[in-house]
C-alpha cells in the first residue's frame, strides 16, 4: 500500500511539471495521499518514565521534539560520536540536538529510529501555542 502511494506521489510530481493537468487538483491528490501515508506512520505513545528505563549503551532511547527514538544501533555510527548521545540516554535531547545545528540529512535520518511519541500531557514542543516552528524538524 505504501509502495503504491509513493508511486502515486511520484507520478503526480511528474504530472504537475506541466503536462495538461490541473496543478490544483494534483496538489489536492498529493495532500490526500500524504495524509494516508502519515496515518500509516502512526506510532504509539511512550511516557518519559518508560524512556528513562532505556538509558544504557545497549538500550538507548532519546526524546527529540516530543518524539521517542531508539538510537541503540545508531550510537556507534553517529558522526558526532556515541558519547554526546549517551549524555542524554533515557532523557530529552532536544536542546542538545538543536544546539548542534544538525543538517536536513540528519533530520531525515532520524525518522528511521522513531518508535513513539510522548503522551499529550508530556509534550512541551508540539502542544498549544508551543508548536515546533524550527525549519527542518519533522512535521
Ligand atoms: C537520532 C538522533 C540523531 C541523528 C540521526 C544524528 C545525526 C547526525 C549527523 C548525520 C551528523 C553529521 C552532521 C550533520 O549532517 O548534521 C551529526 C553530527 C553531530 N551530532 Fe548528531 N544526530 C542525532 C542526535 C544527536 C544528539 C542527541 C546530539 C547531542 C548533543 C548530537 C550531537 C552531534 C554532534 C556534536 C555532531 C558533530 C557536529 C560537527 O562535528 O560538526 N546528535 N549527527
Amino acid at each position: 500500500m505504501a509502495f503504491a502511494l509513493t508511486n502515486l506521489l511520484q507520478t503526480l510530481r511528474i504530472g504537475s511539471l506541466g503536462i495538461n493537468k490541473s496543478d490544483a487538483s494534483d496538489a489536492m491528490l498529493v495532500e490526500k495521499a500524504k495524509a494516508k501515508i502519515d496515518l500509516q506512520l502512526a506510532v504509539p505513545e511512550i511516557t518519559l518514565e518508560e524512556v528513562a528505563h532505556h538509558d544504557s549503551f545497549d538500550d538507548c532511547w532519546i526524546v527529540i521534539y516530543d518524539r521517542v527514538y531508539d538510537v541503540t544501533h545508531f550510537l556507534r555510527e553517529h558522526p558526532g560520536g556515541d558519547d554526546v548521545i549517551m549524555d542524554h540516554a533515557g532523557r530529552d535531547a532536544t536542546i542538545a540536538f538543536h544546539g548542534t545545528g544538525h543538517s536536513r540529512h540528519a533530520v531525515e535520518q532520524m525518522r528511521q529510529f522513531l518508535i513513539g511519541e510522548l503522551p499529550p500531557d508530556q509534550c512541551i514542543f508540539r502542544t498549544g501555542q508551543n508548536k515546533v516552528l524550527s525549519s527542518g524538524i519533522p512535521d
